[in-house]
């Protein structure tokens, strides 16, 4: 007798969350903030650079391909914030924050249309992909803290 995996079926492939991991980039004492460009889903929306999780990967494998894809550089993670769940119409991702130094290389976009570096006052200023706005709050409240703590 054959079997199926329940994520076979259109229905339940539908209900899949897609992780997604994304990186706070500290450096000096703001962080950076990437536009998706007009190619990308969402286009014009602002986002934490980053991307899918494959299957063989963990998300912060994920994060140092991804970094190194999209923007030519080197980051040292130190550490997370809130996970969040949000719905698009036309699909459902875990959004995983994590912070991060840049640690190497300059910056050259592969896929954005531009990018740039934020202070706390700024953070509120940019059309965010809505899926980031629960992250951006949250590093608002802890700016502070993480701002020291890279530096540490
Ligand atoms: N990287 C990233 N993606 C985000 C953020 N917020 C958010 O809603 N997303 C969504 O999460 C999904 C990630 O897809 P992506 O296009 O960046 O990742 P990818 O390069 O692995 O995808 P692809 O292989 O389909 O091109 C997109 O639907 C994107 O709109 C964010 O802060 N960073």
């Amino acid at each position: 007798m054959n079997s199926y995996s329940p994520y076979s079926f259109p229905i339940f492939d539908a209900m899949k969350i897609i992780p997604v991991a994304c990186a706070l980039i500290f450096s000096d004492g703001k962080v950076l903030a990437t536009q998706r460009s007009q190619s990308m889903d969402l286009p014009g929306k602002w986002e934490f650079p980053g991307g899918k999780v494959e299957e063989e990967e963990s998300p912060e494998e994920c994060l140092k391909r991804e970094i190194r894809e999209e923007l030519s550089i080197e980051i040292e993670l130190f550490g997370k914030i809130s996970p969040n769940e949000f719905s698009y119409p036309s699909k459902k991702i875990c959004l995983i924050p994590y912070l991060a130094h840049w640690t190497g290389g300059e910056i050259y976009l592969t896929e954005h249309e531009q990018f740039l570096w934020l202070e706390e006052k700024d953070l509120l200023s940019l059309d965010w992909a809505p899926a980031d706005l629960p992250i951006v709050h949250e590093l608002i409240e802890k700016w502070v803290k993480l701002v020291d703590s890279k530096e540490r």
